[in-house]
C-alpha cells in the first residue's frame, strides 16, 4: 500500500505539532499546508492529525479530480461535526449518502421556487440595498467614519431570513437579528478556537470545557436552535397545506405528506439543521467577501473609480443598479471575481470523507483505518487557494488586477480556474444567491458613495485575519455621497428630493413604515408623493427616497 507523502508522524499526536508550528510560521492554515506540500514535493499531502489520516489536495488537476469523483463526496462523522450538529448528524452540509442527496435536491428545488436566481429574490436584495444606502447616507451626511464591511452581515442575513421564513425583513433594531448575528459570529470564533483541539482530541472537553470553547459552542448552538424552533413553531401554528411560499412552509408540507412513513428524514430536527446550514454557510461567507471587496476599493482607488465610471455610463444616476445590468457591467463583475480569487473566503473546501478505498495520483487512499482499535475515516481537504494562486496559470497571482478577467475588448472572461464556490456535486448551493447579493450590494453602494480613507489614519493592511473563514482585519472608511453630482445632472430629481424632504418634514415618517426603514411601495401609496411622481419614471422615486434620507432636516 502506498500512502501519500508528508512529514513523519508521532504516536498519539501524529503531525499535530508539526502543523501547529507551521501555522505559527506561516500565520494561516492554508499557507501552512501548502508549504508542507511544497517541502515534500507533492500535490497530495498526507498528514496524521491525532490518529486520523487527513489528505490535502493542491492544484487545479487534483482539485478537479477530487470534486468530480463520487468516493470523495462524503462528509466526516467526527466528534467535532456532531458537536456542530448538536449531537446528531443532520442538515445538508454535514450529511452524506441518501439523506444528503434527498435534502440537497429538495432545498435546491424549493429555493428555486421561492426565488433563488429569479426576479423575486432580486427584489428582496434590492430592498435591502435601499436600507444600506439609507444607513450609509446618514453616516456620509454626518461625516462619521463607518465600519463598512461589517454592515453587510445583517443585510445578507436578512435576505436569507426572508427566503427561509417568508417573513418580512427584520429591522436593524429587531432582537432576533441581533441574536442571530451575535450567535453566528461568536460561534465561528469559538469554532476557530476549538477547531484543531476538539477535532483531534475530543476528550479535552472533559478537562477544559471552557478553554477548548466546548461550553461556548454548546450555548451558542442552543441559542441558534431556539430562534429557528420558535420560527418553525409559528409556521406550524398557521400551517395550511396550500401554502408553500417559503422554505419552512415547503418543508412542513413535505413532512405532512410523508406522515406515517417511519423512515422519513423530513423531521423538525432536520429542518432546524437545514436552517442552521443556510445561515451559517451563507451569511458569513458572502458578507466576509463584501468586507474584502470594500477594503480593496479603499486600497485601490483607481479600481474604485473605474468601476464607478462604468456604473455611471451604464446605469446612470436615476435608478439603482439591478441584476439585469450585470452583463453590461463587466468591469464591476471582474472586480468581484478578482477579490474572490485573491482573497477567497474559504481557502480550503471540505472536509470530505472517503466513502470507498481508492487511489489518487498513484497513492492509496484508504476508506477506513484502524488505529488503536478505533475505526478512522480518511478526511480530504481541498485547497482552492492553491488553484487561485497558481503562478503558471495566473502569471502574477499575488497582484490585484481585475483586468485579468477581461478580454482586450473589455468583455468578461470565464476562467475554469476560478472556483470560489467549489466544484462538483457538493459545490455551493447558495452560489446564485451569494453572487446576486454581492453584485447588488457592491454596485449599489459604489454608485452612491466614494470610499475614502479616514483622515490622519494609516491605511489598513490587506492581509486577512487567520481563521477557518478568511476575513479582513477590521477597518473604517469615510463615505462621501456622490449625490451632489447627480443632482446637478438631473433636475427633476431635485424636485423629488424637495418633495420627499418636505413630505417627511410636514407629516413625519408614515406610521406604516417599519422603524428605521422606508418602504418605497408604502411611499407610492402616499397621495402627496403620488402627486409629485406624476409624469416621472417611478424608479426615480426609489432612488430619490434614499436621497431624502441623506439630507439633513
Ligand atoms: C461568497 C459566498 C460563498 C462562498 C465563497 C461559498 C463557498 C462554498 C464552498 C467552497 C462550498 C463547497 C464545500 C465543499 O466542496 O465541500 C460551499 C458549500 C455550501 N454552501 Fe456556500 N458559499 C457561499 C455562499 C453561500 C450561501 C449564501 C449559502 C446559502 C444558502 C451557502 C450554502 C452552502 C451549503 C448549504 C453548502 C454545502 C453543500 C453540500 O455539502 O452539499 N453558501 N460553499
Amino acid at each position: 500500500m502506498v500512502l501519500c507523502t508528508g512529514p513523519t508522524w508521532f504516536p498519539m499526536v501524529g503531525n499535530f505539532l508539526d502543523l501547529k508550528r507551521k501555522c505559527q510560521e506561516k500565520k494561516y492554515l492554508h499557507e501552512a499546508v501548502a508549504a508542507m506540500a511544497r517541502e515534500h514535493d507533492t500535490s497530495v499531502l498526507g498528514l496524521r492529525l491525532g490518529s486520523e489520516l487527513t489528505v490535502v489536495v493542491f492544484g487545479y488537476q487534483m482539485v478537479k479530480e477530487v470534486c468530480g469523483r463520487e468516493e470523495f463526496d462524503g462528509r466526516p462523522d467526527t466528534f467535532f461535526i456532531r458537536l456542530r450538529g448538536m449531537g446528531g448528524r443532520g442538515g445538508i452540509t454535514f450529511t452524506d449518502g441518501r439523506i444528503w442527496q434527498e435534502h440537497r435536491s429538495f432545498a435546491v428545488r424549493r429555493l428555486r421556487q421561492v426565488g433563488l436566481g429569479r426576479a423575486a429574490m432580486d427584489d428582496i436584495i434590492m430592498d435591502e440595498l435601499q436600507e444600506l444606502v439609507r444607513l450609509f447616507g446618514e453616516s456620509a451626511a454626518a461625516g462619521r467614519a463607518v465600519s463598512i464591511g461589517r454592515s453587510f452581515a445583517p443585510s445578507v442575513l436578512n435576505v436569507l431570513w426572508v427566503l427561509t421564513t417568508g417573513s418580512s425583513f427584520l429591522s436593524r433594531e429587531d432582537p432576533r437579528l441581533h441574536s442571530l448575528l451575535k450567535a453566528i459570529k461568536a460561534r465561528s470564533i469559538a469554532f476557530n478556537m476549538a477547531g484543531g483541539i476538539l477535532n483531534y482530541f475530543p476528550w479535552m472537553r472533559f478537562l477544559a470545557p471552557e478553554w477548548t470553547g466546548y461550553n461556548l459552542i454548546l450555548r451558542l448552538n442552543s441559542d441558534l436552535k431556539d430562534i429557528f424552533l420558535a420560527t418553525i413553531a409559528e409556521h406550524q401554528a398557521r400551517y395550511s397545506p396550500d401554502k408553500t411560499d417559503d422554505l419552512i412552509d415547503a418543508f412542513l408540507h413535505e413532512m405532512e405528506s410523508r406522515q406515517g412513513d417511519s423512515a422519513s428524514s423530513f423531521t423538525v430536527d432536520q429542518l432546524v439543521m437545514i436552517c442552521m446550514d443556510f445561515f451559517i454557510a451563507g451569511s458569513q461567507t458572502a458578507s466576509t467577501t463584501l468586507d474584502y471587496v470594500f477594503l480593496m476599493m479603499l486600497l485601490y482607488p483607481d479600481v474604485q473609480r473605474r468601476a464607478q465610471a462604468q456604473l455611471d455610463a451604464v446605469v446612470g444616476t436615476a435608478r439603482l443598479p439591478k441584476i439585469a445590468d450585470r452583463k453590461k457591467l463587466p468591469y464591476v463583475e471582474a472586480v468581484l471575481m478578482e477579490v474572490q480569487r485573491l482573497h477567497q473566503a474559504t481557502p480550503i473546501a471540505g472536509p470530505r470523507r472517503v466513502t470507498n478505498a481508492t487511489k489518487l495520483q498513484g497513492y492509496d487512499i484508504p476508506k477506513a483505518r484502524r488505529m488503536l482499535f478505533l475505526p478512522q475515516d480518511t478526511t480530504v481537504l481541498i485547497s482552492l487557494w492553491s488553484v487561485h494562486r497558481d503562478e503558471q496559470h495566473w502569471g502574477d497571482p499575488t497582484v490585484f488586477r481585475p483586468e485579468r478577467h477581461l478580454t482586450d475588448s473589455g468583455e468578461l472572461l470565464a476562467d475554469d480556474w476560478l472556483l470560489p464556490f467549489g466544484l462538483g456535486k457538493r459545490r455551493c448551493l447558495g452560489e446564485a444567491l451569494a453572487r446576486s447579493c454581492m453584485f447588488i450590494f457592491f454596485a449599489g453602494v459604489l454608485q452612491n458613495f466614494e470610499i475614502l480613507p479616514v483622515p490622519d489614519k494609516e491605511l489598513p493592511e490587506e492581509d486577512p485575519t487567520p481563521g477557518l473563514l478568511l476575513s479582513p482585519q477590521p477597518y473604517m472608511v469615510m463615505l462621501k455621497s456622490r449625490l451632489s453630482r447627480y443632482v446637478t445632472e438631473s433636475s427633476h430629481q431635485v424636485v423629488f428630493v424637495l418633495a420627499v424632504t418636505s413630505y417627511i418634514k410636514r407629516f413625519g415618517k408614515p406610521d406604516n413604515f417599519p422603524p428605521g426603514r422606508f418602504n418605497q411601495n408604502a411611499l407610492y401609496d402616499q397621495p402627496v408623493l403620488m402627486n409629485w411622481s406624476r409624469g416621472h419614471n417611478p424608479a426615480n422615486l426609489r432612488y430619490v427616497h434614499n436621497v431624502a434620507n441623506m439630507l439633513p432636516n
